[in-house]
């Protein structure tokens, strides 16, 4: 048998949430384009098509808001926990914690009936935006903020997260680009999810598997790495020399390249259109014009290679104007992310929840004899 490094290529179950097309840069959930669900919907209506398969109507929609509005809520021992832990810690790991302790304080935390994994969730779903924007306030030195329910999803996360009501522009911001990284198929974290979850492990453990994988810089760390660049390059005028050392020395240009983009990463449009929007009215132009200059000069060399942005390019000048700093920015594709890792946990399930368990192509010695310690 062949090798599939990197099992690219590899097809290891059927899913109907979300078609990529790398070659030519187009991507759906449950059939319908990113770019409309990113200019029409809410996470709130994406999370509900994500775990149902379907849109919601009205009632369905306002029902399943308010279910998770009324799940925001941390109870007291993770606020202290939270309070607890080192002040400079990364968001990441703090997130990663958080939701391993979560599974301390669910007595049926081992249950996986289909019914009980929906719940909790819904729960996980509700409960991630109310733990970042908590870390955030401790870390900037002030008490967490309870969540208000009459906000959405969006609204009330950065209501949570910077201590003041978003005006309906951000909060639009916000809940694009909440949809924009809630789901992409079987990416690492996803594939990690599911492998964990396939030793029928609780729904707490997949997910604290899954904030790991997502940290890394090859992956949901891509976009605080982005952000790195742009300070480190500091001024345009300085992107294009920087750029050509870069690649002339065989680095890589964080934010750019996937493994089945080909092409454009269609979420890399939408978010390349908002920094430009919030670049031009309120005053985020230098990041973004850095952006700009590193994706025309990194692209000479790459595009003809089929390296092109990704979601992580241009999200974190997004994440600036709505009150972030870079070490929140792969918190906040997490925020949107479970919505993404709850559904193909329940869709998984749905279909036999088999073992994940590849194998290796052996390459090693066999019936070496075993010499004793005192001979070798
Ligand atoms: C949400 C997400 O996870 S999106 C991805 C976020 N990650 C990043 O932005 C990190 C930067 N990008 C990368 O490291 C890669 O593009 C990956 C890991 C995302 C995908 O890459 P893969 O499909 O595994 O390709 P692989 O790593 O084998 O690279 C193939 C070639 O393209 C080059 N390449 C790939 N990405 C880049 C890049 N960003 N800059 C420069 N060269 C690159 C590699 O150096 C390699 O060159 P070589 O053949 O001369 O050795
Ligand atoms: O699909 C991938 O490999 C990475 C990615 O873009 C994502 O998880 O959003």
């Amino acid at each position: 048998m062949e090798v599939a490094r990197g099992l690219e290529g590899v097809l290891f179950t059927e899913s109907r949430m979300c078609f990529i097309d790398g070659e030519k840069g187009r991507l759906y959930y449950f059939g319908y384009p990113i770019q409309e669900l990113a200019e029409k919907s809410s996470f709130e209506e994406v999370t509900f098509l994500l775990l149902h398969g379907r849109l919601p109507k009205k009632e369905e929609l306002e029902a399943f808001a308010r279910d998770l509005a009324r799940r925001r809520a941390l109870a007291e021992p993770l606020l202290a926990s939270l309070r607890r832990y080192p002040r400079e810690a990364h968001p990441m790991s703090v997130l990663r914690t958080a939701v391993s302790e979560l599974g301390l304080y669910d007595p049926t935390e081992g249950d996986i009936s289909r019914e009980a994994l929906y719940e909790k969730g819904l729960d996980l779903i509700a409960k991630f935006a109310t733990i970042v924007a908590a870390n955030k306030r401790l870390r900037e030195g002030k008490e967490p903020l309870p969540p208000r329910e009459d906000l959405s999803h969006a609204a009330n996360f950065l209501y949570m997260a910077n201590g003041a009501e978003p005006s309906p522009e951000q909060a639009k911001l916000m809940d694009a680009a909440l949809i924009l990284h809630a789901e992409h198929g079987f990416n690492a974290s996803t594939f990690t999810a599911i492998a964990a979850f396939s030793t029928e492990t609780d729904l707490y453990s997949a997910i604290t598997a899954a904030v790991a994988s997502l940290k890394g810089p090859r992956h949901g760390g891509a976009n605080e790495a982005v952000m790195k660049m742009i300070q480190e390059i500091g001024e345009p005028e300085r992107a294009r020399a920087w750029v050509q050392e870069k690649l002339a020395r065989k680095e890589r240009i964080m934010g750019m390249g996937h493994r089945v983009y080909k092409a454009f990463d269609p979420r890399a449009g939408v978010l390349e259109k908002l920094a430009r929007l919030v670049a031009e009215k309120h005053g985020h132009s230098k990041e973004y014009q850095i952006l700009k200059i590193v994706e025309e000069e990194a692209g000479k060399v790459l595009n003809p290679r089929g390296i092109y942005p990704n979601v992580d390019f241009y999200s974190g000048v997004v994440y600036s104007d709505l009150g972030f700093g870079l070490e929140f920015f792969t918190p906040i594709f997490a925020v949107a992310r479970i919505s993404g890792w709850v559904g193909h946990i329940l869709e998984y399930q749905a279909l036999d929840n088999r073992l994940l368990r590849p194998d290796a192509k052996y390459v090693g010695e066999l019936d070496l004899p075993y010499i004793p310690l005192e001979a070798r």
